[in-house]
């Protein structure tokens, strides 16, 4: 069955007898099932029949727009709530901005320099509700954007807040799973030997052998170690065994708050993750850059050659959450390990300054590195 419409109408025929199924013990092993059948229903919808899941390279290819910089940011929301009017404030880069929906076509890409570091940006067209499934050129814009490190989601302050839950439902449906961490679960197939399960901390949240042995059923998963290293739902466990989701940070940014009341922008504080602005006035991009910043993980490192000052306008970025000193070199250059005998260190990771450290020492934000090579 390829039908898209077939397909859609299948897994709304599902979907309703998940929601008519009441949420209890004895029914929590059928709706396990309805759910791995759902999520197989949805990603053959998005790749094709027995298509490569939704992050893969094949499925539905996002635009052709190379990586440059040192991380990768998509602006993803519906037509007209300001993205490329946003663009061309933080980068200045103009993508064309006007008061009619689907004004932007295509990628837009465009750099911004952030302490030191080179941030791409990617103005995308607007989606809209069904995105995922392939109308417009929804699958392309958030294929594009399961290429980011961070997405922001733009939504228009003025517009109702349920426009968030369906731009994040559009992203899900395409295997983006924003502000989440990939779940601690080890799943090894093998050729015989049945299904081993095993929960290395207690399940609380309707996994258990019959759910596991009834999903993996379902995926014809009939020999396998499965390790549950963390509390998951059957949802986590379904996304595992579908592999190729996308973990990604996101931000909600509401644009246009220089068109509502201060009551209504006390109401959208409230939210996480939430950052307003006025694209147009340029209100607020400050705390912008700085949340994007938080959320892209990227570590400075200034190299001061020996005897010289740092060099603080190039720092070396290091995306690696603890970076050995190691990782710092091969950044620099695939040759310098194999002379390496030291490094000199000052900053937070200093234990004094300098400290001389070995290939293994963990680097933190703004260390200052000076690399000393052997004498052959
Ligand atoms: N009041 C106000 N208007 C804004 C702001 N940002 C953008 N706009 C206006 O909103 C309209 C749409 O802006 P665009 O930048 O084209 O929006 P877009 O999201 O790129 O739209 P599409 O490409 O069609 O998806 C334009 O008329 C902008 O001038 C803002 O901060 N405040
Ligand atoms: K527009
Ligand atoms: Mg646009």
């Amino acid at each position: 069955m390829s039908d898209p419409t077939a397909i859609e109408a299948k897994i709304g025929v599902l979907e309703a007898e998940m929601a008519r199924t009441q949420k209890n013990k004895a029914t929590n092993y059928h709706l396990g099932t309805l759910k791995a059948k759902i999520a197989k229903l949805k990603s053959e919808l998005i790749n094709g029949p027995g298509g490569k899941s939704a992050g893969s390279k094949d499925a539905g290819r996002g635009f052709d727009v190379s990586k440059s910089g040192d991380t990768r940011i998509g602006l993803v929301g519906f037509p007209s709530v300001g993205k490329s009017t946003l663009l061309t404030s933080l980068t200045g880069t103009r993508s064309e901005a006007a008061a009619y929906e689907f004004t932007t076509l295509t990628c837009i890409p465009g750099t911004m320099k952030y302490k030191g570091a080179r941030i791409q940006v990617l103005d995308l067209p607007g989606i809209i509700e069904g995105a995922a499934g392939g109308r417009g050129r929804g699958r392309q814009v958030i294929s594009t954007a399961s290429s980011c490190n961070l997405i922001l989601i733009v939504l228009d302050a003025a517009k109702p807040v349920t426009h968030k839950k369906i731009i994040e439902s559009e992203l899900f449906g395409f295997g983006i799973r924003v502000n989440q961490t990939a779940p601690k679960i080890k799943i090894v197939k093998k050729d015989a030997g049945g299904l081993g399960y095993q929960e290395a901390v207690p399940q609380t949240k309707g996994m258990n052998a019959e759910v596991c042995r009834l999903i993996c059923k379902e995926y014809k998963i009939s020999c396998a170690e499965i390790i549950l290293r963390q509390d998951v739902t059957t949802d986590q466990f379904i996304d595992v065994i579908e592999g190729n989701r996308s973990y990604i940070p996101c931000l909600y940014v509401f644009n246009k708050i220089d068109a509502i009341t201060i009551e209504e922008l006390d109401i959208l504080d409230q939210m996480p993750n939430y950052v307003p602005i006025s694209s147009t006035l340029k209100w607020n991009l400050d705390e912008l850059m700085e949340e994007v910043w938080d959320r892209c993980n990227m570590i400075r490192i200034y190299t001061k050659p020996q005897g010289q000052i740092p060099d603080y306008d190039g720092p070396v970025i290091l995306h690696a959450q603890n970076p050995s000193i190691e990782e710092f070199c091969n950044r620099l250059h695939k040759g310098i390990m194999p002379t390496f005998n030291f490094a000199w260190v000052w900053g937070k990771s200093a234990k004094h300054q300098p400290q001389r450290c070995g290939k293994e020492h963990i680097l933190e934000d703004e260390d200052i590195v000076t690399i000393v090579k052997r004498v052959c």
